[in-house]
C-alpha cells in the first residue's frame, strides 16, 4: 500500500469505553468509580511510577455491544482527581491511534494488550484540494456552531490547520453515533477521514433545515388555533355583554318553534321544520350553520303549504274572460277553452290532470314576440280565478335555477318554481313558463330536464327542490308554456306540450287590437279620457302598415303610447286643443316620418330589385315572417376565380341550397337559354342581408335559383313578387313551413304576388280571408314555373322573345 504506516509496538492497559470514542487530540473526563476504567487507570500509574519523563498511558477502546474495535487510540493520563458531581475520576487526552493485537491479563486487574502505533500517512491528493476540503468543513462546522451558540469553539476549530486534527476534532460533534466515530478511528488516511466527517456534517445541517420548518410550521399552527380560541372566548364574552343588554337571549330561537308549531304545515314538513329548530337550538348563534337554518325556516314558513284558491268559473264565464281581454284569436281561445273545459270536468268527477306523453298537461303557446302569449296567460289565470306568476326562462343554463341548490352551497337558493309558489301565494296559481325555448344545456346539468319533472303529472304532486328537501304538491298547478320558436324547444319537453300556434296578426287585425285594447290602455296611462283623443282607423292602420312592421303589436303599442305622450305635453304646453281626433295625415308632423314604405311604393329605381341578380324570398326568424332579399354577383373573370362564395352568416342547410341553385342552373341552364358559360368559369357571390343576422333553412332555394337565373340572364325580378320553397337538384319545388307567417310578412311589405310549393296548398286553409284577397298566390312544383313569373321581360334592346320554359 502506498501509505503503509511506520509502526512500533507497545504493550498497555485497556481502558474500555462503551458508548463513547476518545479520537487522537480530545480530552474527556473518565468516571473512576467504573471497575474497568479505575483499574486500567490504576495499572497505568503503577507501570509509571518511578519514570521521571511522560504520563501513565492507557490504551483507549471503544467497546461497542460488548465488542472491541479493531483499533483504539493511546491516552494518557492527565490528571487524577474529583469530577464535578464529586465522583473520582480521570481526565485523559488521546494521543494516537493503536491497532490492537493479543491481549493478556495482569499485571493487576486490567487487562493488557499488545498494540502497534498507526502512523499518519501523508495525505495522496494535492495541496490544493486538501485545503478546499478542510476550508469546507471549516465553513460547515462554524456554521452549525453558531447555529449552536457555541462561539468560542468556533475560533478553536478555525485555527487549527493540520488536516487529520481538524478531522479528529469532528469526534466532538454530539450527532455522531459511536459507529460512526468508529469509523473515524479506524480510518487512519486523513483525507478520507475528514471527507467522512464533512459528509456526516451536511447531512446532518440539512436535516436540521427540515427539523426546522417543520417546527416552525407546527408553532405557527399551534398559534393561529389560540388565537382563534383567544378570539371565541371574547367573542363569547362581547355576546353575553349583548344578551344582557337586550334581554333573553333565546328569545329568537324560541320563537321559531312557536312560529313552526303554530304554522299551518303538511304533518311530513313540520317534522322537519322542528327538527331544524333543534339543531337551530343546539348552535350557537354565531356559527354560519345557524344563519342558514334560519334562513331556511324562513322559506318553509313562507311558503303557502296550505292555501289554495277556489275555482270560481264556469266554461261560459271563462270564455267571456278571454274574449274581452284579447280580440281575434278565436281558434287559440277555442283550444284554451276545450282544454279548460276538460280539466273542470275531470276535477268534477274527482280525477286528475289528463298526463303522460302527448297528454296535454301543459299547453304551449307559440309564436313571435307581442302577439298575446304572456297576456293569455294572465286571461286564463283570471278566467279560472287563480293566481298568476310568471317564470323567466331565458337564458337559464343551470338546473340549480329550476331544482334550487344544495344547502351545503354558499348563498344556496330555492329554485324558480319554488320561488313562484311562494309569490303566488297559493299552491294552485297559474305559472307561465315563459321562453322555454331559451332553456340551455351546460356543464351544470340540464334544466329542461328538471323541468320534465316539473311537467309531469306522475311525478310532480312530489317534487322535491335540493334547497327545500321537502317534498311539495305541484299536481295542482296550471302550467303554461311559451316559446317563440317551435324547432328550438328542447325534444322531450314538446313531448309533454299541447301546441297552440300563434302566428301573427293581419294589418285589419292590429287596428281591431289596437282600438279595443291598446289605445284604451295607452290613453289611461297617458292620462287622458277616452273622449279627449281619438286615434281613427286610417291613423292606425298606417302606424300598424308603415310606421312598424312586426308580427305582433308591441312596436304598435308603442307608437300609440308615444303620439299620447305627445299630445298631452302639447295640450300642457297650450299648444294643443282637446279634443283630438289624430288622422293618417297628423301622424308625421307628431312622431316623424314613417320607417316602412313597401318596396312597390318606392322609386323603381331606389328599389332592391331595381338591378338583375336580386330576388325577393319570405323567411320565418324568431320575430316572425319576414321578407329577405338575395342578392347573386358574377365574380371578374381576371381576379375572381371560379367556385361559390356565401355571405349573410348562413346556416349548414342554406349553404346547401345555394349549391343546389348553381348545380341545377350549370346543368338546365342551356335548355333554359341562359349563358351558363359564364357559371362555368367565373366565381358566383350569394349574399343574403342583413349581414349580421344568421339564417337557415333550405325555403330560399327558389330565391337563390331565381336570382341567379336573373343574374345571367340580365332580366330583373318583379318588384311585387316573393317567392318560397326548397328546390331539388332536378328543379322540383319541395314544401316549406310557416306558410301562414310569410303570407303574412308578405301583406306587410306590400308584396302582392306569392310563389308557394304547390305541397303546400293546404297551408292556405290558416291564413286569414283579408290576406288571401289581396295577394295573388301560385302554387308550384317546378323551379321553371316560378322563374317564368317572377323574371321581368328582358329589356327591348336584348331581345323581345319570351322566356322559353319547359315547363
Ligand atoms: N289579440 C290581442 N288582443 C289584445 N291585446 C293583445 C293581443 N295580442 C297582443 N296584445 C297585447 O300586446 C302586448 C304584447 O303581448 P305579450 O307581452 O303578451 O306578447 P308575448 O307574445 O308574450 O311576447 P314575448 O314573446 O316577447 O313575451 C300585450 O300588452 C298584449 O295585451
Amino acid at each position: 500500500m502506498a501509505f503503509e504506516p511506520k509502526s512500533s509496538n507497545l504493550t498497555l492497559p485497556v481502558l474500555p469505553l462503551d458508548g463513547e470514542v476518545v479520537l487522537p487530540g480530545m480530552v474527556v473526563p473518565l468516571d473512576l468509580t467504573d471497575g474497568e476504567v479505575r483499574a486500567a487507570v490504576e495499572a497505568a500509574q503503577a507501570a509509571h511510577s518511578g519514570s521521571a519523563t511522560g504520563k501513565p498511558r492507557v490504551l483507549l477502546v471503544p467497546r461497542v455491544d460488548g465488542k472491541y474495535a479493531a483499533v483504539g487510540a493511546l491516552g494518557t493520563v492527565e490528571q487524577v482527581g474529583r469530577l464535578s458531581d464529586g465522583d473520582p475520576g480521570a481526565v485523559i487526552k488521546g494521543r494516537s491511534r493503536v491497532r490492537i493485537g493479543s491481549g493478556t491479563t495482569g499485571p493487576g486487574a486490567a487487562l493488557w494488550v499488545e498494540g502497534t502505533l498507526v502512523e499518519e500517512p501523508a495525505p495522496q491528493e494535492a495541496p490544493g484540494t486538501v485545503a478546499d476540503l478542510m476550508k469546507e468543513y471549516k465553513a460547515l462546522a462554524t456554521s452549525w456552531l453558531r447555529k449552536r451558540g457555541a462561539w468560542q469553539v468556533v475560533d478553536r476549530v478555525q485555527q487549527i490547520d493540520d488536516l487529520g486534527q481538524l478531522a479528529d476534532n469532528s469526534g466532538y460533534s454530539p450527532f455522531l453515533s459511536v459507529e460512526q466515530r468508529v469509523e473515524l478511528l479506524e480510518t487512519a488516511d486523513p483525507v478520507a477521514r475528514l471527507k467522512l466527517a464533512t459528509q456526516w456534517l451536511r447531512d446532518h445541517l440539512a436535516e436540521q433545515d427540515v427539523a426546522e420548518t417543520i417546527r416552525k410550521d407546527v408553532q405557527e399552527g399551534m398559534e393561529k388555533q389560540q388565537r382563534e380560541f383567544l378570539l371565541r372566548q371574547q367573542l363569547e364574552a362581547v355576546r353575553k355583554e349583548l344578551a344582557e343588554l337586550n334581554g333573553d337571549p333565546d328569545n329568537e330561537t324560541d320563537d321559531y318553534r312557536a312560529r313552526v308549531e303554530s304554522a299551518d304545515l303538511p304533518e311530513k314538513v313540520r317534522e322537519a321544520a322542528l327538527k331544524e329548530v333543534e339543531k337551530l337550538e343546539r348552535s350557537s348563534d354565531a356559527s354560519p350553520e345557524g344563519s342558514w337554518i334560519r334562513t331556511w325556516l324562513d322559506t318553509v314558513l313562507e311558503l303557502p303549504w296550505n292555501t289554495t284558491t277556489e275555482d270560481t268559473y264556469d266554461v261560459a264565464g271563462a270564455r267571456a274572460v278571454l274574449d274581452a281581454d284579447h280580440s281575434g284569436l278565436s281558434d287559440v281561445k277555442e283550444r284554451i277553452t276545450e282544454y279548460l273545459a276538460v280539466r273542470k270536468r275531470r276535477a268534477d268527477r274527482g280525477l286528475g290532470v289528463v298526463g303522460g306523453r302527448r297528454g296535454g298537461a301543459v299547453l304551449a303557446l307559440v309564436g313571435p314576440p307581442g302577439v298575446g302569449k304572456t297576456s293569455l296567460g294572465e286571461s286564463v289565470a283570471r278566467a279560472m280565478g287563480r293566481k298568476f306568476v310568471r317564470v323567466a326562462l331565458g337564458g337559464v343554463r343551470d338546473e340549480a335555477e329550476i331544482r334550487g341548490h344544495r344547502r351545503t352551497y354558499v348563498g344556496a337558493l330555492p329554485g324558480r318554481i319554488v320561488r313562484a309558489i311562494k309569490e303566488a301565494g297559493s299552491m294552485n296559481p297559474v305559472v307561465l313558463l315563459d321562453e322555454v325555448d331559451k332553456v340551455g344545456s351546460d356543464y351544470r346539468g340540464d334544466p329542461a330536464a328538471a323541468l320534465l319533472e316539473v311537467l309531469d303529472p306522475a311525478q310532480n304532486h312530489t317534487f322535491r327542490d335540493h334547497y327545500l328537501e321537502v317534498e311539495l304538491d305541484l299536481s295542482d298547478v296550471v302550467f303554461l308554456a311559451t316559446a317563440n320558436v317551435l324547432e328550438a324547444i328542447p325534444e322531450p319537453l314538446l313531448d309533454r306540450m299541447e301546441l297552440v300556434r300563434l302566428d301573427g296578426y293581419t294589418e285589419d287585425e292590429k287596428v281591431v287590437i289596437a282600438r279595443d285594447h291598446l289605445l284604451p290602455r295607452q290613453l289611461e296611462r297617458a292620462g287622458l279620457a277616452a273622449d279627449e283623443v281619438s286615434l281613427d282607423e286610417e291613423a292606425l292602420r298606417r302606424l300598424a302598415g308603415e310606421y312598424t312592421r312586426e308580427a305582433g303589436v308591441r312596436n304598435l303599442e308603442r307608437t300609440v303610447a308615444r303620439i299620447l305622450r305627445k299630445v298631452a305635453a302639447r295640450h300642457e304646453l297650450g299648444d294643443q286643443e282637446l279634443p283630438f281626433a289624430v288622422g293618417a295625415d297628423d301622424l308625421r308632423a307628431l312622431i316623424g316620418r314613417p320607417h316602412h314604405v313597401p318596396e312597390a311604393a318606392q322609386d323603381p329605381e331606389e328599389r332592391r330589385t331595381a338591378v338583375p341578380g336580386v330576388a325577393t324570398g319570405l323567411a320565418v326568424t324568431g320575430a316572425g315572417g319576414d321578407v329577405l332579399y338575395i342578392e347573386a354577383s358574377l365574380a371578374d373573370p381576371e381576379t375572381g376565380g371560379s367556385g361559390l362564395q356565401l355571405t349573410g352568416q348562413l346556416g349548414d342547410v342554406m349553404k346547401e341550397s345555394a349549391q343546389i341553385a348553381l348545380s341545377f342552373l350549370r346543368s338546365r341552364g342551356a335548355e333554359l337559354e341562359l349563358p351558363v358559360g359564364d357559371l362555368k368559369e367565373r366565381g358566383v357571390h350569394l349574399h343574403v342581408p342583413a349581414g349580421a343576422v344568421p339564417k337557415d333553412g333550405p325555403s330560399a332555394g327558389v330565391t337563390m335559383t331565381t336570382a341567379l337565373a336573373s343574374l345571367l340572364s340580365g332580366r330583373r325580378v318583379r318588384t311585387d313578387v316573393a317567392m318560397t320553397g326548397e328546390v331539388s337538384l332536378t328543379g322540383r319545388v319541395l314544401p316549406i313551413g310557416g306558410v301562414k307567417q310569410k303570407l303574412l310578412a308578405a301583406h306587410r311589405a306590400g308584396i302582392t304576388t306569392v310563389v308557394i310549393p304547390k305541397r303546400n296548398e293546404a297551408d292556405l286553409d290558416d291564413v286569414p280571408a283579408e290576406v288571401l284577397d289581396v295577394l295573388d298566390v301560385h302554387p308550384v312544383s317546378d323551379v321553371r314555373q316560378v322563374l317564368k313569373l317572377a323574371l321581368e321581360p328582358a329589356e327591348a334592346d336584348t331581345s323581345a322573345e319570351e322566356f322559353p320554359i319547359a315547363a
